[in-house]
């Protein structure tokens, strides 16, 4: 990449309590993107975050913004805003003094405030609503004030921290279109946390997947989900059936007790591999048409498609098909070359761990930071 990023992290490591959370961890975000980390709980999200934000000293590494070094940087004097999944409104105030909260502390003029308040609650759809008691909105409106606030400051980058966690799908749906509409509009940055992924491919130019303080695949949400790079992603993004197999040759494959052509190569000969096959890509035939036959366990009805169990010699493939299938019956699998993907073993087992967060404690700090930049324009 030529061009300087935005926000670089360079060799970051960082342990609580002796436990590593983040592992030599290295990012480059361009301007004006929209880019997500994605990755289970625990997996170090909130903790990239708030190094960007610069209330998480990494033990190791540096943070870069637009090439200049911002480790030694507060919170404050970062020019970066954070949005949480608990709204964080000032409860005493009103929708209007809230999203000017940010412009008075920084001295701007009552009638610049009062323009961009009303710009901001525009592009949020809030219109009407400046003197509404924030104690009087739904959960989906307190989040557009809590979002106008933070684009009232016009920051270079955004952190949101599942800002959309607290609402019901419908509205999630929703609110997802209209932030990605907001970030489109501004050209700000956005570093959207989640551990959703549907959210995460829906609204992103970039996907950062990450699981136990590493970076396990960053690319487009096209190349994310056709091309996983290992089992781990190609689990947490999509459904897939995971298999043990065994590379024979270039071009085959060994799994499931039969011999497949696929489209990869350059594997040792006999290198075991994980071999993974996106249920949709999965073709129902009679059982004599394919090697692979077996019987149908479940069937449930999933709206588009039906999703269908198959016991194949032990092993339960998931399969989805716009046609029904009896439970009982016994069908054939047919897969083409190119949907076998081979690779590398990982360690992967398919579980993911417990987890503890930390996001109060965030919210702690983000106030107590406003609180201190709130002072310190007092004494000037
Ligand atoms: N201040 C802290 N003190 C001790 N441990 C912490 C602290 N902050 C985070 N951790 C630990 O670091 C790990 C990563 O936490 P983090 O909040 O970054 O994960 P996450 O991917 O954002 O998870 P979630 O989606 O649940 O918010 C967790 O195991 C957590 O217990």
């Amino acid at each position: 990449m030529g061009e300087t990023p935005i926000i670089e992290l360079k060799n970051i490591a960082v342990s609580f309590d002796g436990e590593a959370v983040l592992k030599d961890f290295n990012l480059r975000i361009r301007g004006g993107e929209f880019v997500t980390l994605l990755g289970p709980s625990g997996c170090g999200k909130t903790t990239t975050l708030r190094i960007v934000g610069g209330f998480v000293h990494p033990d190791q590494g540096d943070v870069f913004f637009n090439g200049q070094k911002i480790n030694d940087v507060p919170p404050h004097k970062r020019e970066v805003n954070t949005i949480f999944q608990k709204y964080a409104l000032f409860p005493h105030l009103n929708v209007y003094d809230n999203v000017a909260f940010g412009m008075r502390v920084h001295g701007k003029s009552e009638k610049e405030i009062k323009s961009t308040v009303k710009n901001m609650l525009n592009m949020v759809n809030l219109n009407g609503f400046a003197h509404r008691n924030v104690n009087r909105l739904s959960g989906g409106q307190q989040q557009r004030v809590a979002i106008a606030r933070a684009l009232a400051n016009h920051p270079k980058v955004l952190l949101l921290d599942e800002p959309l966690g607290a609402l019901d799908l419908k509205l999630r749906k929703d609110m997802q279109a209209e932030l990605k509409k907001i970030q489109q509009q501004t050209g700000i940055t956005f570093i959207f946390v989640t551990h959703d992924q549907e959210e995460a491919l829906s609204m992103s130019d970039t996907v950062v997947v990450m699981d136990k303080g590493e970076i396990q695949q960053i690319g487009s949400p096209q190349d994310i989900y056709n091309e996983p790079k290992n089992a781990f992603v190609a689990d947490f993004i999509g459904e897939s059936n995971i298999l043990d197999g065994v590379m024979v040759d270039d071009y085959l494959a060994e799994f499931a007790g039969q011999r497949f052509r696929c489209v990869d190569k350059g594997f040792a000969k006999n290198e075991p591999v994980d071999v993974v096959i996106r249920p949709e890509d999965i073709d129902v035939v009679a059982p004599d048409e394919s090697p692979l036959s077996g019987v149908v366990t479940s069937v449930t009805f999933k709206g588009v498609h039906y999703e269908i169990i198959v016991d194949v010699a032990g092993f339960k493939w998931m399969i989805q098909s716009t046609d029904f299938q009896e439970e009982g019956s016994k069908i054939g699998l047919l897969l083409q070359p190119d949907d076998i993907h081979i690779m590398k073993k990982s360690e992967y087992s398919g579980m993911f761990g417990d987890y503890t967060t930390f996001s109060d404690e965030m919210d702690e700090d983000i106030l107590a930071s406003q609180r201190e930049e709130a002072e310190e324009e007092d004494e000037i």
